[in-house]
C-alpha cells in the first residue's frame, strides 16, 4: 500500500473540508468510482491488478512505481466499488436517490465516465434498467397522482446530435431556449405508455447506437449517448382543472464514449476520427468539470462541446448529478486510470443547484403570485419574515406584561408614598414641637417650662411623674409603659396645686369617663405623662383588636362573680381585664372585629332603655364596625392656626361671631351641616348657613333627592343594624322576657328603629323642607340634651369637644346623637333610681365619683399644659373673655378650669374650639363618627397620642 499524500490527495482534502462549513451543506455532484474485475485480454496478458479498494470510499493503487510516486495512491470518493460489487449495487447506492429526484420534480443526471472498455455501457445499462424499474413502481405506489412519461434519446457522435428514436441519421440543431436552455431541435420524444414500452425504445437506441470495435473494445460505443426520461405529474384531482400545478423533470442517462487517448486504443482512419471528436467533448467536458469544482467564477466553456452544451443545465445547474467512473483495475491502464480518478476529483467539487420543477398554469401561476405578493406585502408591513410573525406576538404580550407590571410598581409606590405621607404626618404632629416641648417639659421635671411666661408660674416639680417614690419598694422608677399595669400599686400624690384643686364639676356623678375609655386608665396613672393619657382615652385599647376580645371575657366566660351593672358601667370589670392583658399590645394591623359582636355587646344594651348599658365599657372605637355613614369623612372643623389670630379686641365685643368663623353655627346657634355627594359618591360637607331659611333648606332637599340611591343606602343600614342589634338583644337575653313580652318588645323596638330612621331625618331630607326643619330643631333640642347630660356625668371634656365639633345638624348625625343621648340618659336614670346605691355597697359607687372628677382634673392640667400653644395675644384674648383678670396670677389654670364649665352654646363653641386648638384636634375626617357608635374615644387622636407617648420611651 502506497503512501497517502501528494497533490491529489491535498485536493480532495480540500473539497472535504469546504463540506465541512457548517450550516446547510451545498449538494455536489455524488461521485462514485467502479473498478470492473480484469477482462479476458488483461489476463491473458498477465497485466496484474493495481487497483483496490480498501474500503466503501476508497480505493488505492498498490503497485507504487518509483517513476510514478508523483501521483497519489489514495483515492476517497462517495463511494467506490471493487470488482465484486455488482451493477445492482452500485445503483442503489450512488444512482438510486438521483434516479427517483425526477418523480419528484427535480432534474436528475447519472454519468458513466471512463476510458473505452472500463464498463460505462455495462454499468449504464444496469443502472437505467433499475431506474426505470423504480420510477414505474413509485408510479404505481401513487396513483393519487397522475404521471406522463416522455423519452428521448440522442448520441453524439463526431459532434453531432442524432436521434436515437428516429431511423433519420440527419444531426440535429441545438437550440438555445431562454426558459428551458439548450435543446434539440426535431429531437424525437416518444410518450411512454408503460414500462415494456420504454424497454422497447431502450432496446431501439441500443441498437441505433455507433459502435465500432476497437483494440480495446470489440463492441466499443464510439459516441456518447444520452437517454431522457420525462416525468410530468399532478395530482389526479386537479388533472382537469386549469388551476392545477405540475412538477415536471428530466432525468438523463448519459453513456460517454471511452475517454482514452487515441494513442492508447490504437486508433486509426475512422476510430481515430471519432477519438477525436469524442476527446474533444470529453476534453471540454473535464474543463467544465475542473473549473465548476473551482467555483462558478469566470467563464464556463458549456457551448464548446455538444456534450456539454446539452448536459449544461446537469453540469452544476438545476439538477442532481451522479457520476460513475468506471476503471479498469489493469496496471497497463493505470494512466487512463489515474486520469479518470482525477476528473471523478475534480467533478466531487462541483456543487449542484437542484430545485423542484413546478409547471404552473395560467390560473395556478396567478393564485401563486397573488399569494406571493401577500406575503411579501405581509413582510413590508411586519418587518422580519413571515415566520417571524409568532415572534412578534410574542415580543408584544412581553411588552404588555411589562407595561402591566410597571403600572403595578407604580401602584405599590403611590401606596408606600401614600402610607409614608400618613406616617410622616403622624410623626410630625407626635413630634411638633409643642409635643416635644411638652414632652420635654413632662420629662425634666427640673426645668421650668414656664420661664417665658412668668404669668403662670407654677412649677411641676415633683410632679410630672416621669419619676415616682414607690412606697412599696422605696426607690425611685423609670415609668415604663410597657409595665403591666397594677390595679393596686399605690398612688403617688401629685404635690402639683392641681391635686388640692377641687374639681369644677362638684356634683356626684357616674363619670361617663368610663365610656369614653378612661376606664382603661390605670390606677397607677399619678405619673403626669398618664394625664395625658387619660385625657385622651383608651388610645391602647382601642387599636387592640384582642384586647376587645379580652374584654368580653368577664361577660362571656362564666366568672365566679357576675359583675354588677354598674361595675361594668364604670368600667371597674373592664379596668380588670385590662390589667389582665396590658401585655398585649396594640395591632394597628388587626381587622376590625365583626358588627355583629360589637353590636351585640355594646349597642344593643344601650338602645334597649330597658336594658342597662352594661357592656358599654367594652366598646372600642377601633372595632366600630357600624356601617359606615357616607359622610364620615364629612366635614370636621379645622382648627386652624387662625383661630385666634383675629383682633383681641374684635373678640371682645364679638365673640359669637369669631367662633362662628371657626365653627359654622347655624342662626339658631347651633352648628349645622349638610352633606353632598359628589359624582364619585365621595362627600363634600360643609355649613349648612343656607339652612337658616326654608327655601334654602329645600334646595338641599334636591340636592338630597339627587342622592337618594346612597342616602337610602344608609337608611338602610342604620335599619339593618337597630335590626341586628335587636335580634342580638333578644339572643342575649331570651331568658329575661316572655315570649309575649317579646314579641311586644319587638314591636316597640320595630318602632324604635322606624322612630330612630325618623329620627335621622333622613326621610324628611329627602321628603320636604318641612321635615328637614323639624329635624333641625330636633337635633338642637337633643344637643341641648346631651350637652346637660355631659355636665351632669362629668364626661370627659376631649370627649364632649370631639362630639360637639363632629355632630352639627347632618340628617345622618341622628343615630350618634340617639345612641349618646341614650347612654348620658342611662347614667343619669342610675343616678337617680338608686343604683348607686348597689354600687356604693359595693364601695365602687365612691371610685366612680372619684374617679370621674379627677379624670377632668386631669384633662384641665392637661390642657393647662397645652396652653403655650397659644400665643400670648391669643391667650389675652381669651382671659378677657373669660373674665381672667389680667394681671392675676395662674391665668392659664384659670382658663383651663373654666373649660366646659357652662352650658349655653356661647361658651359651649368657645370651649370646643380652646380644647380642640390644645389637644391639636386635626383635620377633618381623621375622626370618624361611627365611633361615637360605639365608643367615645376618638381613634385617630388616639392613635396619636399613644404613638406620641411610646415614641417617647422608645
Ligand atoms: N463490472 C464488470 N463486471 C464484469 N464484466 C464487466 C464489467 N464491466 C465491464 N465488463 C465487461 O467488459 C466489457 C466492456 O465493457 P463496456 O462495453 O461496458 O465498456 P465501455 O466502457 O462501455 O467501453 P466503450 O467505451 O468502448 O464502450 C464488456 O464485455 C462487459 O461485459
Amino acid at each position: 500500500m502506497g503512501s497517502i499524500g501528494g497533490e491529489g490527495l491535498a485536493q480532495w482534502e480540500k473539497a472535504e473540508e469546504g463540506d465541512g462549513g457548517g450550516g446547510k451543506e451545498d449538494e455536489r455532484i455524488l461521485v462514485s468510482v467502479r473498478l470492473r474485475p480484469l477482462n479476458a485480454r488483461e489476463l491473458e496478458r498477465n497485466d496484474p491488478s493495481d487497483w483496490e479498494c480498501i474500503n466503501n470510499t476508497t480505493v488505492i493503487f498498490k503497485n507504487c512505481l518509483p517513476d510514478r510516486s508523483m501521483y497519489p495512491a489514495a483515492y476517497t470518493f462517495d463511494r467506490v466499488f471493487g470488482f465484486k460489487c455488482n451493477t445492482r449495487d452500485v445503483y442503489e447506492e450512488c444512482a438510486k436517490e438521483v434516479a427517483l429526484s425526477v418523480v419528484s420534480g427535480i432534474n436528475a443526471t447519472i454519468f458513466a465516465y471512463g476510458q473505452t472498455s472500463s464498463g460505462k455501457t455495462y454499468t449504464m445499462t444496469g443502472i437505467t434498467e433499475y431506474s426505470v424499474a423504480d420510477i414505474y413502481d413509485y408510479i404505481k405506489r401513487h396513483e393519487e397522482r397522475e404521471f406522463i412519461l416522455k423519452f428521448s434519446a440522442m448520441e453524439i457522435y463526431n459532434e453531432a446530435v442524432r436521434d436515437l428514436l428516429s431511423t433519420d441519421t440527419s444531426p440535429l440543431r441545438l437550440l438555445d431556449d431562454p426558459e428551458r436552455g439548450t435543446i434539440v431541435e426535431k429531437l424525437t420524444e416518444e410518450t411512454l405508455r408503460d414500462q415494456n414500452h420504454l424497454k422497447e425504445l431502450l432496446s431501439l437506441c441500443e441498437a441505433q447506437r455507433q459502435i465500432g470495435e476497437t483494440s480495446l473494445n470489440e463492441m466499443s460505443s464510439r459516441s456518447h449517448q444520452i437517454l431522457r426520461l420525462t416525468i410530468e405529474s399532478c395530482t389526479r384531482e386537479f388533472v382537469n382543472r386549469n388551476s392545477s400545478s405540475t412538477l415536471a423533470a428530466t432525468v438523463n442517462f448519459v453513456d460517454l464514449a471511452g475517454s482514452e487517448r487515441a494513442s492508447q486504443a490504437l486508433s486509426a482512419g475512422t476510430r481515430l476520427k471519432e477519438g477525436c471528436h469524442i476527446n474533444r467533448s470529453l476534453l471540454t467536458l473535464g474543463t467544465v468539470i475542473r473549473k465548476l469544482s473551482k467555483g462558478r467564477n469566470g467563464h464556463i466553456p458549456y457551448r464548446d462541446s455538444k456534450l456539454t452544451r446539452i448536459l449544461q443545465s446537469s453540469l452544476g445547474g438545476n439538477a442532481r448529478t451522479a457520476i460513475i467512473c468506471t476503471m479498469s483495475p489493469a496496471r497497463s491502464h493505470v494512466e487512463q486510470s489515474r486520469n479518470t480518478l482525477l476528473f471523478a476529483s475534480c467533478a466531487k467539487q462541483v456543487v449542484t443547484n437542484a430545485q423542484v420543477n413546478v409547471v404552473m398554469s395560467d390560473k395556478a401561476l396567478v393564485k401563486h403570485l397573488q399569494r406571493e405578493l401577500a406575503r411579501l406585502e405581509s413582510e413590508l408591513r411586519y418587518p422580519g419574515s413571515a415566520s417571524c410573525t409568532s415572534h412578534f406576538e410574542t415580543l408584544r404580550d412581553k411588552d404588555a406584561q411589562i407595561e402591566k407590571m410597571e403600572q403595578e410598581i407604580k401602584e405599590l409606590i403611590q401606596q408606600r408614598d401614600l402610607a409614608q405621607s400618613r406616617l410622616d404626618d403622624l410623626l410630625r404632629a407626635v413630634g411638633d414641637d409643642g409635643a416635644s416641648r411638652q414632652w420635654d417639659e413632662m420629662s425634666q421635671p427640673s426645668i421650668s417650662h414656664e420661664q417665658d411666661t412668668p404669668e403662670d408660674v407654677c412649677s411641676i416639680s415633683g410632679t410630672s411623674g416621669i419619676a415616682y417614690q414607690s412606697p412599696d419598694i422605696g426607690s425611685t422608677r423609670s415609668f415604663a409603659p410597657h409595665e403591666n399595669c397594677n390595679l393596686n400599686e399605690p398612688h403617688v400624690e401629685l404635690s402639683n396645686e392641681l391635686d388640692k384643686e377641687q374639681d369644677i364639676s362638684s356634683r356626684d356623678s357616674i363619670s361617663s369617663s368610663t365610656f369614653s375609655g378612661m376606664i382603661l386608665q390605670h390606677r397607677r396613672d399619678k405619673t403626669f405623662d398618664d394625664h395625658c393619657r387619660e385625657v385622651q382615652c383608651v388610645q391602647i385599647h382601642t387599636l387592640s383588636t384582642s384586647k376587645s376580645e379580652d374584654f368580653n371575657l368577664p361577660l362571656t366566660e362564666g366568672s365566679d362573680k357576675v359583675p354588677s351593672q354598674a361595675e361594668l358601667a364604670s368600667g371597674e370589670m373592664l379596668e380588670n381585664s385590662v390589667s389582665q392583658f396590658s401585655d398585649s399590645r396594640p395591632s394597628m394591623e388587626q381587622p376590625m372585629k365583626s358588627t355583629t359582636k360589637i353590636f351585640d355587646d355594646v349597642v344593643k344594651p344601650c338602645l334597649n332603655e330597658s336594658t342597662p348599658c352594661s357592656a358599654m365599657p367594652i366598646m372600642t372605637s377601633g372595632e366600630s364596625a357600624l356601617t359606615r355613614s357616607r359622610n364620615c369623612e364629612g366635614s370636621l372643623i379645622t382648627t386652624s392656626a387662625s383661630f385666634f389670630s383675629e383682633d383681641a379686641e374684635q373678640h371682645h365685643k364679638t365673640p359669637h361671631s369669631d367662633l362662628s368663623n371657626e365653627f359654622p353655627v347655624s342662626h339658631n346657634g347651633f352648628p349645622t351641616r349638610t352633606t353632598e355627594f359628589d359624582n364619585d359618591g365621595k362627600i363634600e360637607a360643609h355649613s349648612l348657613e343656607e339652612s337658616q331659611n326654608l327655601e334654602k333648606v329645600s334646595s338641599h332637599v334636591v340636592e338630597a333627592q339627587n342622592t337618594m340611591i346612597v342616602r337610602e343606602e344608609y337608611i338602610t343600614n342604620i335599619s339593618n343594624n337597630f335590626s341586628e342589634v335587636v335580634q342580638m338583644d333578644r339572643r342575649q337575653h331570651p331568658a329575661e322576657l316572655p315570649l309575649e313580652q317579646m314579641n311586644q318588645q319587638e314591636q316597640v323596638q320595630e318602632y324604635e328603629i322606624d322612630r330612630t330612621v325618623k329620627d335621622a331625618g333622613i326621610d324628611s331630607v329627602l321628603c320636604s323642607a318641612e321635615s328637614s326643619s323639624r329635624w333641625l330643631f330636633d337635633f338642637e333640642r337633643k344637643q341641648h340634651e346631651i350637652i346637660e347630660l355631659w355636665h351632669t356625668c362629668n364626661v370627659s371634656l376631649v370627649h364632649r369637644t370631639y362630639f360637639f365639633l363632629l355632630f352639627k345638624g347632618d340628617p345622618a348625625d341622628s343615630f350618634y346623637m340617639e345612641v349618646e343621648h341614650r347612654r348620658l340618659s342611662f347614667l343619669g336614670n342610675t343616678s337617680s333610681q338608686g343604683h348607686f346605691d348597689i354600687v356604693a355597697t359595693n364601695n365602687s359607687h365612691n371610685v366612680m365619683i372619684s374617679s370621674s372628677l379627677r379624670y377632668l382634673r386631669r384633662e384641665r392640667e392637661m390642657l393647662y399644659k397645652q396652653m403655650h400653644k397659644l400665643s400670648p395675644e391669643q391667650r389675652i384674648t381669651l382671659y378677657t373673655r373669660w373674665g381672667i383678670a389680667l394681671d392675676s396670677k395662674q391665668r392659664r389654670l384659670q382658663l383651663a378650669r373654666c373649660v366646659w364649665t357652662k352650658t349655653d352654646m356661647v361658651h359651649i363653641r368657645e370651649s370646643a374650639s380652646l380644647v380642640a386648638k390644645l389637644i391639636g384636634l386635626l383635620e377633618q375626617g381623621q375622626a370618624l363618627k361611627e365611633m361615637f357608635g360605639l365608643s367615645f374615644t376618638p381613634q385617630q387622636t388616639s392613635r396619636r397620642y399613644f404613638s406620641w407617648k411610646h415614641r417617647k420611651f422608645a
